[in-house]
């Protein structure tokens, strides 16, 4: 059996004073899985990957990533973890507006030393090599400000930074981006190609039931989480 890179006993987290928001007994994904996670909007997904990123910590529960114990580990250890072994490409992008679309993407690289070594003797050219993949070739579009991007291209750059220096587990809380159903494809299907090209594992999380069938398995959040289910 493949080691577990997720792997989630027991979990219960609440939002300050608010309600429960997860009440898991199990969740596991294994090494090389590329995952896809369902749940309706509100239902605990990004708070899900903020526990998994280390970002966030749960009232009970254990929570066991890339072999680490992230319930034991003191945040600057999760740190550490979060830059050298995650991709992360969040909703809102958190691109750095004034910086070029290189410069977005070659940032993970100036915080992790392990990634700048496993992204080669020329980051700037696997950035380039990373960004054509998912469809972002042009020399005048690299240099521009991320800003000045249209939602599908920054949806990319998020991703290409995410895939830099080949992070052991990627994780991807859908953007809310105006992309048709076809662009939004092509875009999961390029990812999902790279991320198997590297070996990493995928946690893509959303709440479109229509994109389970361009990952290796597909789980529900309502089924899994108790604190979601109705009373
Ligand atoms: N920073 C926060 N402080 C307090 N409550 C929060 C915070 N972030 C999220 N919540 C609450 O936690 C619950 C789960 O939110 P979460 O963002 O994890 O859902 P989601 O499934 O990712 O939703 P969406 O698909 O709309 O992004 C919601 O009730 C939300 O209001």
């Amino acid at each position: 059996m493949a080691d577990p890179v997720i792997d989630i006993e027991g979990l219960r987290f609440a939002w300050k004073s608010g309600p429960q928001v997860l009440d898991m007994d199990t969740f596991r994904v294994d090494a090389g899985e590329r995952v896809f996670l369902r749940g309706p909007s509100g239902s605990g997904k990004s708070t899900l990957l903020g526990l998994i990123a280390g970002v966030l910590q749960p009232q009970a529960g254990r929570i066991c990533v890339l072999g680490e114990d992230m319930n034991v580990l003191k945040a600057g250890r999760r740190d550490r973890l979060r830059a050298d072994r995650m991709g992360v490409i969040f909703q809102m992008f958190n691109l750095v507006p004034y910086l070029s679309v290189t410069g977005n993407v070659l940032l993970p690289l100036r915080f992790s030393p392990a990634r700048r070594m496993a992204a080669g003797n020329d980051p700037q050219a696997e950035a380039r090599r990373l960004l054509a993949r998912l469809g972002l070739e042009d020399k005048e579009l690299l240099e521009r400000r991320v800003s000045d991007l249209s939602v599908g291209q920054q949806q990319r750059v998020a991703a290409a930074r995410a895939l830099i220096g080949s992070p052991s587990l990627v994780i991807a809380d859908e953007p809310t981006s105006a992309l048709d159903a076809d662009a939004r494809d092509r875009f999961i299907t390029l990812l999902s190609e790279e991320v198997e090209r590297s070996g990493a594992t995928l946690l893509f999380v959303s709440h479109d039931a229509s994109l389970a069938g361009l990952f290796t398995r597909a789980a529900d959040l309502t089924a899994i989480n108790r604190a979601g289910a109705p009373a």
